[in-house]
C-alpha cells in the first residue's frame, strides 16, 4: 500500500471500449487490456473498492450498425453484447493480476456470467471483488456512460471516473475543433447547457442528481486511473 490516502474509497471507472483496441481498428488489443487490468487490480491493494463499466465502441455501436440497414434497437443489442465481450476479457485479465473480478450483465445470459442484481453486487463488493457491469443499462437507446452513472448511483460510489481517449472536457470536441479549450473544472449545469458531448446529457444529469463527481481523463496515460483515485490526476472535474 502507498503512503498517501486515496481521495475516493469506492469508485466506478468507465473504461472506453474504443481504447481497448489499442492501435488496431477493431476488437481487443491484449497488451492494452492487460495494462488497464493491472492498474485496476493495483487499486485493490490501496483498499479502494472498484466497479467498472466498459463501453463497446471497439466492436459495435448501435448507431453505426443502424447505418448499415439493421434497425437501431437491434444494433443497440449488438452493442450491448459487445460490452459483455469486453467485460469478460477485462475480468479474466484482472484475475491474472491477482485480484478477483465478477462480471454482472444487465441482460440475462446465465451460462456466461451473473445477471445484475444490486444486493448481490453489493455483497461482491464487500468481499473485495472488482465488479464489472456489462451490457450497459440493458436497454436500447442508452449508452454505457448512462449505465456508468446509473451503477455509480446504485452502488453508492464516491466518484465516476471516465477513462477515455481525451485528457479532459473541452469547450468543443478537440478532435474536431483545434481551437477547443480544456477545462480544469466545469459544472454539471454548464456541461449539459453547452452540450459538451464527452458524455451524454442523461449521464451528466444522473451524476448531478446524485451529486457524484465525474472526472474525465486520458486512459492512454499509464498510471492515470490510480493517479485520479489518489487525487493527483490531470483530468477535468465535472461537479456542482
Ligand atoms: N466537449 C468535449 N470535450 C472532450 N471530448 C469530447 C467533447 N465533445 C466530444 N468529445 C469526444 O468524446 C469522446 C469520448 O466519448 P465517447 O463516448 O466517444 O468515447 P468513450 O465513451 O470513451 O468510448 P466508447 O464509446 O468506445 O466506450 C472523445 O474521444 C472526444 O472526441
Ligand atoms: O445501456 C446501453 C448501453 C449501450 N448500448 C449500446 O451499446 C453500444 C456500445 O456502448 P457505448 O456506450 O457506445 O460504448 C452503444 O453504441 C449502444 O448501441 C445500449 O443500447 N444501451
Amino acid at each position: 500500500m502507498s503512503m498517501t490516502t486515496p481521495l475516493y474509497r469506492r469508485v466506478l471507472v468507465k473504461i472506453s471500449g474504443e481504447a481497448l483496441m489499442g492501435g488496431a481498428g477493431f476488437g481487443l488489443d491484449p497488451a492494452t487490456v492487460d495494462r488497464i487490468a493491472e492498474e485496476v487490480a493495483g487499486l485493490r491493494n490501496e483498499g479502494v473498492e472498484v466497479a467498472l463499466v466498459v463501453g463497446g465502441g471497439n466492436i459495435f455501436r448501435g448507431v453505426q450498425v443502424a447505418a448499415s440497414g439493421i434497425d437501431r434497437a437491434t444494433g443497440d443489442y449488438m452493442g450491448m453484447l459487445a460490452t459483455v465481450m469486453n467485460a469478460l476479457a477485462l475480468g479474466a485479465s484482472i484475475e491474472r493480476f491477482g485480484a478477483t473480478a465478477r462480471v454482472m450483465s444487465a441482460l440475462e445470459m446465465p451460462a456466461v456470467c451473473e445477471t445484475f442484481s444490486r444486493p448481490k453486487a453489493l455483497r461482491h463488493f464487500e468481499r473485495g471483488h472488482v465488479m464489472i457491469f456489462a451490457a450497459g443499462t440493458g436497454n436500447p437507446f442508452f449508452t454505457t456512460d448512462t449505465a456508468a452513472a446509473l451503477r455509480a448511483a446504485e452502488m453508492g460510489c464516491d466518484a465516476l471516473l471516465k477513462a477515455t481517449n481525451v485528457d479532459g472536457v473541452y469547450t468543443a470536441d478537440p478532435k474536431k475543433d483545434p481551437t477547443a479549450v480544456r477545462y480544469d473544472r466545469v459544472s454539471y449545469d454548464e456541461a449539459i447547457a453547452r452540450d459538451l458531448k464527452v458524455m451524454d446529457a442523461a449521464a451528466f444529469a444522473l451524476a448531478r442528481e446524485n451529486r457524484i463527481p465525474v472526472i474525465v481523463f486520458s486512459i492512454h496515460e499509464p498510471g492515470s486511473i490510480k493517479a485520479t483515485v489518489m487525487g493527483n490526476g490531470r483530468g477535468t472535474l465535472v461537479g456542482g
